[in-house]
């Protein structure tokens, strides 16, 4: 009989960068440039307890000792956070990055930035990934970053601006310090309006290929408060959807469960063809958080519609 608490060897490829180009050194974007891939990291996937946890009346000590392998794993491997097991899941599961062409990925809450490290180490070499976050973070190697608060109109239009390339958003640093980044930002969209003849035509409307929204809200241990400002920015992240994913995109969300979770999923059943809630078992047991995925992105998404009941 096999013996439940050795698990299969299970392999993953994580590459790393080894050059690295900032273009101003500071922090609002890491422009990188020359990534090579050179090294491969074998790992052994973490021993798997939760069946044993739920016949066995030391179940919260065994489920912390499961967290507790995720933990050290992910600092053996060098990986931000033990989150990165997550994502680790849902891809074995759902297959959603790919060595065979480029990708544009958006990260949002990537901060401290280990599901970033598994979307470089699973995506092709060229694909480009943009990790957004309200906290200052340092994006890891081959990865861009910008501090931004999703919940802002303007954080969505300055993502768009950055994977559409129309814009090098490093180049006014100085403007940065002085103003906020918004000025330059607003500086280009007038610059824009101004010709809007070719500049507009070139706009990449909907770049990305896959957006991963990992954020959580400082909890309150209030269950229903908790769940509204999860959904929040479940909503931020599907208005990105909408707007920037293109058609045949997927998405991952994270939300904290509570009763308006079917109204979360209809939503979702607007913008996707399929969509399924998956909890990975790096997730803690008692914890409330759970992803949705949404594959497939619709063609034409009406998004007053998605979001009128
Ligand atoms: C659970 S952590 C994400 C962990 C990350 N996926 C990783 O693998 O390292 C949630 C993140 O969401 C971010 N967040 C919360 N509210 C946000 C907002 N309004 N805009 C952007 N990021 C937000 C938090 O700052 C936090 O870093």
């Amino acid at each position: 009989m096999m013996n439940p608490f050795i698990m299969p060897r299970s392999l993953i490829t994580l590459r790393q960068s080894t050059s690295l180009r900032s273009k101003t050194g500071v922090s609002l974007f890491n422009v990188i440039q020359n990534i090579k891939f050179p090294s491969t990291i074998t790992y052994k996937k973490p021993l798997i307890l939760h069946d044993f946890v739920r016949h066995n009346s030391s179940g919260k000590w065994l489920n912390r000792q499961n967290s507790d392998q995720y933990t050290s794993q992910a600092k053996a491997l060098k990986l931000r956070s033990r989150a990165a097991f997550k994502l680790l899941e849902i891809d074995d599961k759902f297959k959603l990055f790919s060595k065979k062409y480029p990708q544009n990925v958006l990260d949002l809450g990537f901060a401290p930035g280990a599901w970033s490290q598994v979307a470089r180490g699973r995506s092709h070499k060229d694909s480009i990934i943009l990790g957004v976050d309200i906290l200052p973070c340092k994006p890891p190697r081959g990865v861009n970053a910008m501090q931004a608060n999703i919940l802002s109109r303007k954080t969505h239009k300055l993502i768009r601006f950055f994977f559409s390339r129309k814009v090098e958003l490093n180049r006014h640093d100085d403007l940065h310090e002085e103003h906020g980044y918004f000025e330059h930002f607003q500086e280009e969209s007038q610059l824009e309006s101004q010709n809007n003849t070719a500049l507009t035509e070139n706009i990449v409307q909907q770049p990305i290929d896959l957006i991963m929204s990992d954020m959580l809200a400082n909890t309150s241990g209030i269950a229903t408060k908790d769940h509204y400002s999860s959904l929040d920015l479940c909503d931020a992240a599907l208005i990105a959807a909408c707007d920037l994913l293109k058609p045949g995109g997927n998405f991952i969300c994270k939300f904290y469960t509570g009763k308006e979770d079917t109204l979360l999923e209809k939503k979702f059943k607007k913008v996707f063809h399929k969509v399924l809630r998956y909890k990975p078992q790096a997730c803690r047991d008692e914890s409330k958080e759970t992803y949705m995925i949404g594959m497939r992105k619709r063609q034409n998404v009406d998004k007053v519609d998605v979001f009128s009941q």
